[in-house]
């Protein structure tokens, strides 16, 4: 065996077919020779992707991992498969015979030495919550089948919490001591994950003595990493951007501690924060898709498809004031066809510029203040009209209901969201609009939809329009507690102080005298949307929970949070690995 500080190099066998294996750097190759010592094609794993090694014929199951023969080890690694168009990973397991004991123990050691070299960010302990009621109620099962077993075999160790309520989660991020925590692992679904955003930058921003409710404030970003292991309805965060909803391949992810960074919007009613969101702050149809499903939550996953019939059936649309700040459009725009994928240069590019070297931070931040400024009307864009929808998205939001999302072109890391005006048009054209997320044909390359990189959105309710808004918007807030109020799942949009009680949301509890009489006289929400007088004002979906107010502020804040992730990875690259079942053959 030839042993310096960079290369180790030997013959060893896989099965009966004899290798030469090489760990050299960042890689560990092994070569197919022939009888004739001729090299045929090399597997090459990158140690990054290297998930355990083990001594002995080992296998994940613990319990089957007894057999210690002394002359084997046993490499555990990401390998990548198909999963219809995307690029799945699962764990990749090869035996090795060494010649004698001593090598095998020195293979060992080195690669684990490698690992430790080159891996040094990989989470070593995680706090993970399991939803038991999200999506199709598999999180514990799904946690302790396919998610458990890999966690113990790469050597996290790990704290548990089924929660037993909604904002659980939450609660539990921004009270509870976290010291030895490399992040915090959700199972579940959108809902589960927004838990984890808000207690995350909650705690961040508390710590840091940062008011979150000043819209004009630059956030600090957070160093607890999220990881989303898919076990909900949508699961359009996790599919956004790791580009599946798979849970071994997402934790694969958090167990070789990816880091992708993700643009988190913060939403405001009069100068207090309401929530946070990264995939969609909606208003119009999927606000009012979101209000009829929250109703049929009994169905499961397919609640949206019934209640997106339903509404689409309704053929509402609503008047609004948009306002919006455009995104420098010399760096990227909405309709570039640039998808963003792991790697990605526009994000990269925007890194430099969001967070500039330090001794500049005091300047950006002047400057950020200014734009955000109410008062610097010059570079706002202001638009007024009658809309079936207005979506706001960080990212592209694409989900396995639509593969390509809100917003294919959109940039998880830019600093920047899509703003996507879908003016009143006939019931076949915002079907065309619709369907265009289900296919390959641009649904921006429609007469009336309009889109934007933006930076910041304020909505209001045209002047005049105020006398009914009041009416509507407290009919809402109590058509919205009534669907918090269905068996089991409440929404996370209740109010509770927090710790000390400084950081307190403003959400749906939150009522003006008078409400609670209102309330009495609940009505049916589909029955407000198809009969009677159509209702003046839609209801905000944001991320999978209804907002309480119809006039808000949104801003972008680039690069606020980071996933166990990497992107999407590059399509292409993949049809390569075919080949190999996914690891680079070179030949
Ligand atoms: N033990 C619990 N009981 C009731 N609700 C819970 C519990 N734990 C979490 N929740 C709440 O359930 C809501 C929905 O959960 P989750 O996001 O996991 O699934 P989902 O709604 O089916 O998926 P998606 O959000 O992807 O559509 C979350 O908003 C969360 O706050
Ligand atoms: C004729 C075919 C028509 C098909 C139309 C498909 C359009 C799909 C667009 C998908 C957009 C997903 C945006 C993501 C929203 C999530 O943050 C949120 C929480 O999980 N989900 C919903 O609100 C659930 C919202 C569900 C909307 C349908
Ligand atoms: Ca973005």
């Amino acid at each position: 065996m030839e042993t310096d500080s960079v290369k180790v190099d030997s013959s060893l066998w896989v099965g009966t077919k004899r290798y030469r294996a090489v760990l050299s750097g960042w890689y560990f190759n092994w070569t197919e020779l022939d009888k004739k010592n001729r090299e045929k094609k090399t597997i090459s794993v990158p140690i990054s992707e290297v998930v355990a090694v083990a001594e002995g014929k080992a296998e994940v199951q613990p319990q089957k991992r007894a057999e210690d023969t002394d002359r084997d080890f046993t490499l555990f690694y990401v390998n990548r498969t198909r999963g219809g168009k995307r690029a799945l990973w699962c764990l990749g397991r090869t035996e090795f015979c060494c010649p004698s004991r001593d090598l095998r123990d020195q293979w060992v050691t080195q690669l684990r030495t490698a690992l430790k070299t080159h891996c040094p960010s990989r989470p070593r302990r995680l706090l993970v919550f399991v939803n038991p009621y999200g999506g199709k109620k598999r999180a514990k099962q799904v946690y302790r089948s396919l998610v458990a077993p890999l966690f113990e075999l790469a050597g996290v160790s790990t704290h548990v919490v089924v929660t037993e309520r909604a904002n659980q989660a939450r609660d539990h991020i921004l009270k509870k001591d976290l010291t030895g925590f490399d992040g915090v692992i959700c199972v579940g679904g959108d809902g589960m994950f927004s838990e984890l955003l808000h207690g995350v930058i909650g705690r961040t921003q508390q710590e840091a003595g940062i008011s979150e409710h000043d819209p004009t404030v630059m956030l600090q970003s957070c160093d607890l990493h999220i990881g989303i292991i898919p076990a909900g309805s949508t699961d359009c965060v996790c599919f956004a951007t790791v580009g599946v909803n798979d849970p071994v391949t997402s934790a694969l992810h958090i167990i070789i501690g990816d880091s992708q960074p993700l643009d988190v919007c913060s939403v405001h009613h009069h100068n207090t924060l309401v929530r946070y969101s990264v995939s969609l702050v909606g208003y119009g149809f999927y606000g009012d898709v979101l209000a009829e499903s929250e109703r049929l939550r009994w169905m499961g996953p397919l609640r949206y498809d019934l209640s997106g019939c339903l509404v689409y059936l309704c053929n509402r649309s609503y008047e609004g004031v948009v306002q919006y700040l455009p995104a420098d459009p010399q760096l990227s725009s909405p309709r570039d066809n640039m998808r963003c994928l792991s790697g990605c240069r526009v994000c990269s590019e925007s890194t430099e510029m969001l967070f500039p070297h330090s001794d500049s931070c005091s300047s950006l931040y002047s400057r950020q203040l200014s734009q955000y400024s109410i008062g610097s009307e010059g570079e706002w864009m202001s638009v007024e009209g009658r809309y079936r929808c207005v979506s706001l998205t960080c990212m592209s939001s694409s989900c396995p209901r639509s593969p390509k999302g809100l917003s294919p072109a959109a940039h998880l890391a830019d600093g920047t969201g899509d703003l996507i005006l879908v003016q009143d048009t006939d019931p076949l054209g915002f079907l065309t609009y619709l369907h265009r997320h289900t296919t390959s044909k641009d649904q921006f390359d429609l007469p009336f939809v309009e889109v934007h990189r933006v930076k910041a959105v304020r909505f209001t309710l045209p002047p005049g329009e105020e006398d009914d808004y009041h009416d509507e918007e407290r009919e809402r807030q109590s058509i919205t507690e009534g669907a918090q109020g269905t068996p089991k799942m409440a929404c996370n949009s209740d109010v509770e102080s927090y710790g000390d009680g400084s950081q307190q949301y403003l959400a749906a509890e939150q009522e003006e005298p008078g409400m609670k009489d209102r309330r009495r006289k609940r009505r049916n929400f589909l029955c407000g949307l198809c009969c009677s007088k159509p209702p003046a004002v839609s209801v905000w979906n944001c991320d999978g929970e209804l907002l309480p107010y119809t006039e808000i502020f949104c801003k972008v804040h680039g690069q606020l949070v980071r996933l166990f992730a990497r992107g999407i990875e590059d399509e292409e690259g993949h049809e390569e690995n075919k080949s190999c079942k996914g690891r680079c053959v070179l030949h």
